[in-house]
């Protein structure tokens, strides 16, 4: 197969930032996917439904003329957000979910969920309105190796999380063991989870192939091959409850290539095109539609797109860097190298 055609995908992990960066990497995005959901871990974060009507907003200004993108909003849930605030989420319609990041665990987390035991109150409220939970799953504790943090999180967090609020829904994002993979698969109905392109692609090995390399370096942190095989089997699987979510998280080229360098990875250029690779590698490019276009939608109860994208297999040679915002660069995935499909016009 050379040419594959797909109903629009949307992007259910996305950070979009602000600004002139928002300006910079948006096109990326707008020009693949019909909608994303937009992280909220701005500095400072989108805290409030008026927060997020202001980002979205900027987005939409920001958003080239003749493409068609919608941003779906999130609220970054701090250990203050009042359960009121939950109906105002409800009645927004733009707002689609709230973002937990345990506080400390990773990029702009700092005004995160301490305890997510004080927040029952504002989850319950969002059980009760059907408003889904994003969650970054990794434990903070500093005495867990960097490598189990997702693992140790379904334990210690996930599990009594879920059993407190039969009803709430969660996905569990950007997951990368295959205790996430094998957790979601058990979980149920209201479980789902999004799996990036990169988590498919590559292993641990691809921090330090000949010294370390920086623009492989995200959280939750690239893992051993079986957890690589695990996530591909249940994104090819078929499963509804598995679905993209690329987390494209830019940083400018400073930022990354730095002695403390940033967690992140720039995939928006090629957002589509490197879930096509992985698929196809483990040939089954007649399971993308599927994973990328119609299971994120199902989840979230929205209709699936009405357009269609056409994907050819084609080499595509990346730039070295791209135009960022503040006089830095970004430095996308593979840069330099080369993607094996092509968006076509
Ligand atoms: N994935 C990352 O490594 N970084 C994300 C934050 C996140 O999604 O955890 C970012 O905002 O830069
Ligand atoms: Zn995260
Ligand atoms: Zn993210």
């Amino acid at each position: 197969m050379n040419s594959l055609t797909l109903i629009r995908p949307d992007d259910w992990h996305l950070h979009l930032r602000d600004g002139d960066a928002l300006k910079a990497v948006l096109p990326d995005t707008a020009r693949r996917f019909g909608r994303a959901i937009v992280m909220p871990n701005l500095k400072p974060p989108v805290r409030t439904v008026e927060d997020a009507a202001a980002y979205r907003e900027r987005i939409l200004a920001a958003l080239p003329a003749g493409l068609n993108f919608e941003p779906l909003m999130t609220l970054y849930l701090t250990d203050v957000t009042p359960p009121e605030e939950i109906a105002k989420v409800k009645d927004s319609g733009f707002v689609k979910a709230l973002k937990l990041y345990p506080a400390g665990a990773t990029t702009n987390s700092d005004a995160g969920v301490t305890d997510v035991n004080k927040v029952l109150p504002t989850l319950a409220a969002m059980a009760e309105l059907g408003i889904p939970l994003l969650v970054h799953g990794e434990v903070t504790d500093p005495a867990i190796d960097v490598f189990d943090r997702e693992a140790v999180f379904i334990d210690r967090v996930m599990k009594p999380l879920l059993d407190k609020l039969p009803d709430l829904k969660v996905v569990f994002e950007h997951i990368t063991t295959q205790q996430a993979a094998h957790f979601v698969w058990c979980a149920g109905e209201r479980v789902g989870a999004t799996i990036t392109a990169h988590h498919l692609l590559m292993n641990r090995n691809a921090l330090f192939t000949g010294g370390i390399r920086p623009h492989h370096y995200c959280l939750p942190v690239l893992k051993r091959e079986v957890h690589r095989e695990a996530l591909l089997e249940v994104a090819i699987s078929g499963n509804p409850r598995f679905f993209l979510g690329t987390d494209s998280a830019p940083h400018g080229k400073s930022t990354k290539e730095a002695a403390c360098g940033c967690a992140g990875m720039y995939t928006a250029h090629a957002g589509i095109e490197l879930y096509a690779e992985a698929f196809d590698a483990a040939g089954a490019l007649d399971r993308l539609e599927g994973f990328a276009s119609r299971f994120g939608p199902l989840f979230y109860g929205l209709p699936a797109n009405a357009d269609t994208i056409t994907l050819t297999r084609e080499t595509v040679e990346v730039p070295a860097s791209l135009p960022y915002a503040g006089g830095d660069t970004l430095v996308p995935l593979r840069a330099g190298e080369t993607v094996g499909w092509k968006l076509a016009d």
